[in-house]
């Protein structure tokens, strides 16, 4: 097996797969991968039976194609040569690359054309507007999304093709986002990766190996919303498109960046400690002047300051080539599953829009909320209990 690099994943990696099917649906708690394609759909049809029939057929394409299959179930090249393929063909060869596939439901979704106005859960409505976004319509929000993960980049964007395929005549995409780099671990056996500032993200992140944080902060509890005991055991996934300005944090002094961050950018120790784990000392202090600034980030985020909530943050870099000045558009595809928007993020990131040093570096330019449904038994369908 040939080394591990940022963007070259060894053998193993390409090797994993993850089930489709079990308690909680892949992509949240299963080791974040390298690569992803994001994708958010509007749904075409106004039948409700034409919805419940595509949620089957995705599901099925996902079963097969995280497993290392082709989204059909007759193949790329198998089928009759006077039809197209079922499968677009792209991954033919390929390990499943550890590949999931996620989905989301939108808050749109639950207007009156399918008969669900009464399922929606309170808290999934549009994010509220926060100082300094800048969002475009055309990138944010959506009926459905797609969230696919793999190590393989051509892994994912072949899944999000081909659920594409599938959904035609019934949902197209509204928008999409390719990322490379995860800046999240959600394992404790994976290692701290880095975003596109060079600090380590990830460090203080919930992780899959702490039962009793993900049952606190990450999955719908059964009696959470008295209309949405559908979405017991599934999670709320928040989109954030944000954008960095690379040049102009490249020209500020180091010093400066890690009291903006409130880490050290080589070990991501907070700068009351010295090993990256170490918990940041909040009350440190020089005389009157804390060491972790009152706008660095970390504080301004920490669940000392917001009741102790936490967030599974697993977003990934993103660089969507460059602008007109020649600088780089890139920047961070924020995606953290939570309980609760209401509670687990919308006052952090107020907290953030408001008060935290960063800000004079990022600006949002696509926001989404979506429900994501629990895990699929055998023989179900992606989000079954809604439609029950
Ligand atoms: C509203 C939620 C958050 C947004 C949006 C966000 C954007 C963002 N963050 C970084 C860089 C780092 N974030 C770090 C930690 C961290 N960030 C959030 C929340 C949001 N970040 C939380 C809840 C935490 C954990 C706080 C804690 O429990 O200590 C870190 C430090 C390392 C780590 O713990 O991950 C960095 C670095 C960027 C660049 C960014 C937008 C582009
Ligand atoms: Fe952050």
């Amino acid at each position: 097996a040939g080394r591990a690099t940022a963007s070259e994943p060894d053998e193993a990696a390409r090797a994993a797969s993850y089930a489709f099917r079990g308690e909680h649906q892949a992509g949240i708690v299963t080791p974040a991968q390298d690569r992803l394609h994001f994708a958010a759909f509007d749904v075409t049809t106004d039948d409700r039976d034409e919805l419940v029939a595509l949620l089957r057929d995705w599901t099925e394409a996902a079963d097969r194609m995280t497993q290392g299959g082709s989204a059909g179930e007759v193949g790329p090249v198998e089928g009759d040569p006077l039809l197209p393929p079922d499968d677009t063909g792209e991954a033919i060869g390929l390990p499943p690359s550890g590949l999931t596939i996620t989905f989301g439901f939108g808050p749109s979704l639950f207007d009156d054309r399918f008969g669900l106005a009464d399922r929606r859960p309170g808290v999934l409505r549009r994010l509220p507007h926060f100082p300094a976004d800048a969002l475009d319509p055309a990138t944010s929000d959506g009926d459905l999304c797609v969230q696919a993960c793999a190590d393989d980049p051509q892994v994912a964007v072949h899944a999000v093709r081909n659920l594409a395929r599938i959904a035609f005549g019934r949902a197209s995409v509204r928008w999409s986002q390719l990322g490379f780099g995860r800046t999240s671990s959600t394992s404790t056996s994976q290692s701290t990766p880095r975003n596109l500032f060079g600090f380590k993200d990830g460090t203080e992140n919930v992780k899959a190996e702490d039962g009793a944080a993900l049952a606190d902060h990450v999955w719908v509890g059964a009696d959470d919303d008295p209309a949405a005991g559908w979405l017991a055991g599934g999670s709320y996934l928040v989109a954030r498109r944000i954008a960095m300005r690379i040049e102009t944090w490249d020209r500020q002094p180091l010093a400066d960046q890690e009291a903006f961050v409130g880490r050290a950018k080589g070990s991501g120790a907070p700068l009351t400690g010295t090993d990256e784990h170490d918990a940041p000392d909040f009350n440190a202090a020089t005389g009157t002047v804390t060491t972790i600034a009152p706008d660095a980030h970390v504080r301004v985020v920490h669940p000392d300051a917001h009741g102790g909530v936490r967030m599974l943050r697993r977003g990934y870099n993103f660089v969507d080539g460059s602008n007109a000045l020649g600088g780089l558009d890139a920047g961070l595809f924020f995606l953290a599953f939570v309980r609760d928007p209401d509670t687990h993020f919308v006052p952090v990131q107020m907290a953030m829009a408001r008060s935290d040093a960063l800000m004079e570096y990022l600006q949002t330019t696509g926001s989404a909320l979506f429900a994501v449904p629990p895990g699929v038994g055998e023989g179900e369908h992606v989000g079954q209990a809604l439609f029950a």
